[in-house]
């Protein structure tokens, strides 16, 4: 098997883009990280890669809300890398923190969710809208239609860095194949899940799409949202991650990068038995397996 190649997206402000090229790397791949300038002056590029992984950081400072302006920009400039990646079937893509922000703000995550009273919508209802909830004109989405999900502000309004257990649900998510649980660092400050209504997070839910969910100690999930700090901001049934209905393309907050080693697990010094690995690796493995 050649080694799938990953192209991890630079942009200013990104700054997981080293760890998250070596833990691609060690699971097997050809990693390169790629400045977003020099795609879209050569928008070709993206061609050599079968990977997108856009990695966590504040890509422009996080300026408007995180991921929106990196978003835009891809949007405007590389929307046949996006294609190429995200509709051939032949790809995966993979974004992480800032990443997962991104891919949300482009739409990629949410596809097929229905909207049943678009018809009826107006512009006003898009004014009524609550304008610090980050809802926007997310791709493709008329002006008057708001988007299935979002991500925003932690519940205390702070960046939260901490580390967290999560629970892997049965869906088609790439990534996720044969993991149930792992324990991971989150980093963020606008990584609240928040679904548009009852109905948007029952669909996803039900098409298996809420593939990652923040859980207790024992891999339990006892309550829609688990209290702080298990659910370490709030979001709408403790989601944490979300993949496509193919599971090629996937999104999650926390950080499987920084957890590739076993020393990285904070009570590593006081462990019995030391695995071989942190519990990310197997998330780059299940990639580059993908393409054997
Ligand atoms: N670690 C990250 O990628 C941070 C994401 C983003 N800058 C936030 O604070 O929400």
């Amino acid at each position: 098997m050649a080694a799938p190649r990953v192209l991890v997206l630079r942009a200013p402000g990104t700054n997981c883009d080293v760890e998250t090229a070596h833990a691609f790397e060690l699971a097997g791949a050809t990693a390169e990280r790629i400045h977003v300038g020099r795609l879209t002056e050569n928008p070709a590029l993206h061609k050599r890669y079968q990977i997108l992984c856009i990695p966590g950081g504040f890509s422009y400072g996080d300026d408007i809300a995180a991921g929106r302006i990196l978003a835009t920009r891809m949007r405007h400039h590389l929307d046949e890398m996006i294609h190429h990646f995200v509709d051939s079937g032949d790809n995966l893509v993979l974004g992480i923190c800032n990443g997962m922000q991104v891919l949300m703000r482009l739409g990629v995550l949410t596809t097929g969710v229905k909207t049943p009273q678009l018809a009826e919508a107006t512009a006003e209802d898009a004014v009524a809208s609550p304008s610090d909830q980050n809802w926007g004109s997310e791709t493709n989405t008329p002006e008057f239609e708001i988007p299935p999900a979002t991500l925003t502000w932690n519940n205390h309004g702070r960046f939260e860095d901490r580390w967290v257990h999560l629970a892997v649900d049965k869906t088609p998510c790439v990534f996720l194949k044969d993991i149930d649980q792992m324990y991971l660092p989150m980093a963020h400050a606008e990584g609240k899940f928040v679904a548009r209504d009852a109905d948007a997070l029952e669909q996803l839910r039900a098409a298996g799409r809420l593939a990652i969910r923040y859980c207790d100690t024992d891999g339990q999930i006892q309550s829609e949202t688990l209290p702080f700090p298990i659910n370490p901001n709030g979001g709408d049934a403790n989601v944490a991650g979300v993949c496509d209905a193919s599971g090629r393309v996937f999104g999650l907050m926390p950080h499987p990068e920084r957890h590739i080693d076993a020393t990285q697990h904070p009570f590593w010094t006081r462990r019995k038995v030391q695995p071989e690995h942190g519990d990310g690796l197997q998330m780059f493995r299940n990639a580059v397996q993908w393409f054997a």
